[in-house]
């Protein structure tokens, strides 16, 4: 222990890679006393995450809490089954078909900001945080017109305050213990408040369509306003909050690996474009069907999201004893840590972990992967809720940058060094080279 607490930031993370590499299928570490448990192992990981009476989300989750108090992605209350049944809706086909319009409106706006950038070496995730807050919003309001690009400027500020507050508190619990005399308490109230304001402003400005009457299609605030009995004023706050919060910095991390890929393997990158070129023969937008039925692309980001999973690590609280499949007993208060980044390179659940090849999730191949060894959008009954909407706001922003740029590498894959964050992220960021098709 004295040896972990002595040793640089940098080496804790590798030693803790190395550790799950020997260590399979699970090993302990203790942490400020607290008894931690990384499971590695597909079975003991399902036990656990299929059975939510047998553990709740626990410390781990304390600083999102602080920000999103009875949110979904940390409500552990009897109220959470309620709820995520009526958010669900926000995700049916009937609302995120409507949504690739709006996706198609910002990719365009995207491309043509980037026309100014070819031969240049630029980091995308800069250039599409507003597109990612903004289709995001726009689902959640049914309505895009009343974002401008500054308030989205100015929430994104205060969102990456809170967020890097957020990895402060969950890397250093110690602090809590001086955290009103801390700045960063101050900082994080002030942008908390304007997280609040910002959203609470667009709740009042919007629910007059609720109050439209025989509407066909209902969007996250009109879910959430039509069931004033599970959603309070600040439930309503909450809930939207989680949507920005989950989308924003998960799908830019994703984005950002997929197309650092894109550009290091040039013959996937000849391949995903290709199977756009084939399925958009005029150049067109894709429609809802066009991004379902594109299959490689499809594997393509599959295989990214196992290398670089956006959420690295997942937390459990076991509230009851349990015995593991692989015959481990775990005693109640256990926090179990899910290091995503971890099991997904792990050779003995993925053959040749560090080659990346997207037809392992070729139809056949598939079944090869047991379904808690790949999780990036976690698993079981709390599975990411937007996951299909993830998915296809990738695919769109991937279609339009590819019919237009060639990329090539600015960040090699080979160099790269992660950040040390709650989101993957790559020390520096990720930087690609834009060429003109
Ligand atoms: C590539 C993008 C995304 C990734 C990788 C991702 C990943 C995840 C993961 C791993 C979880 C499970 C956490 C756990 O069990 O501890 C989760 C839950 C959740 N995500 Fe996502 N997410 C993404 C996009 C989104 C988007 C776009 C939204 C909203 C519009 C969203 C909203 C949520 C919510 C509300 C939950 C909690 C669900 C529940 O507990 O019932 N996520 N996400």
């Amino acid at each position: 222990m004295r040896l972990l607490l002595s040793a640089k930031k940098d080496e804790l993370w590798k030693i803790a890679r190395k550790r799950a590499l020997d260590h399979y299928p699970i090993y302990r570490q203790n942490f400020f006393n607290k008894n931690n448990v990384y499971l590695m192992n597909p079975e003991d990981i399902e036990v656990i995450f299929r059975d939510t009476s047998i553990s709740k989300k626990g410390s781990y989750y304390d600083p999102l809490r602080k920000v999103v108090a009875s949110g979904l992605i940390v409500n552990d209350e009897e109220s959470w089954h309620s709820r995520r049944k009526i958010l669900k809706k926000s995700f049916d086909f009937s609302v995120i078909s409507k949504c690739i319009a709006i996706f198609n409106k910002e990719v365009s706006s995207l491309v043509s900001r980037l026309q100014k950038n070819i031969n240049e070496e630029v980091d995308l995730n800069l250039h599409v945080e507003n597109l990612i807050f903004k289709i995001t919003f726009a689902n959640v309001l049914g309505n895009e017109s009343s974002i401008t690009d500054k308030k989205a400027e100015d929430y994104i500020h205060a969102m990456k305050t809170v967020t890097e507050i957020m990895l402060l508190k969950i890397s250093k619990p110690y602090l809590n213990f001086v955290w009103p005399l801390l700045k960063a308490k101050k900082d994080e109230d002030k942008s908390l408040d304007e997280m609040n304001t910002y959203i609470s402003k667009a709740i009042e400005e919007n629910s007059d369509q609720y109050a439209q009457k025989n509407k066909t299609y209902f969007n996250t605030l009109d879910l959430l306003l039509g069931a004033p009995h599970l959603f309070d004023t600040e439930g309503v706050r909450d809930e939207i909050t989680t949507f920005v919060l989950g989308s924003q910095d998960t799908t830019s991390s994703a984005l950002s690996f997929i197309l650092m890929a894109l550009a290091n393997y040039p013959e996937h990158q000849e391949t995903v474009y290709e199977e756009i070129k084939n399925t958009l023969i005029n150049n067109q937008n894709p429609t809802y069907s066009d991004l379902t039925s594109m299959d490689y692309l499809d594997r393509f980001i599959k295989e990214c999201l196992r290398l670089y999973p956006p959420f690295i690590m997942m937390e459990r609280t076991l509230t009851k004893d349990i015995i593991t499949k692989t015959g481990y007993r775990l005693p109640e208060g256990t926090m179990v840590l899910i290091s995503l980044l971890d099991i997904q390179r792990n050779p003995n659940l993925f053959p040749n972990p560090e080659k990346f090849d997207p037809d392992r999730f070729l139809l056949g191949n598939d079944t090869q992967i047991h379904p808690f060894s790949y999780m990036p959008f976690g698993a079981g009954p709390k599975i990411c809720i937007a996951q299909k909407f993830a998915v296809l706001a990738l695919k769109a922003i991937i279609c339009g940058i590819l019919q237009n740029f060639k990329l090539e590498p600015g960040t090699k894959i080979e160099n790269i060094e992660f950040s040390k964050a709650v989101i993957l992220e790559v020390k520096g960021g990720i930087k690609v080279n834009l060429k003109k098709r």
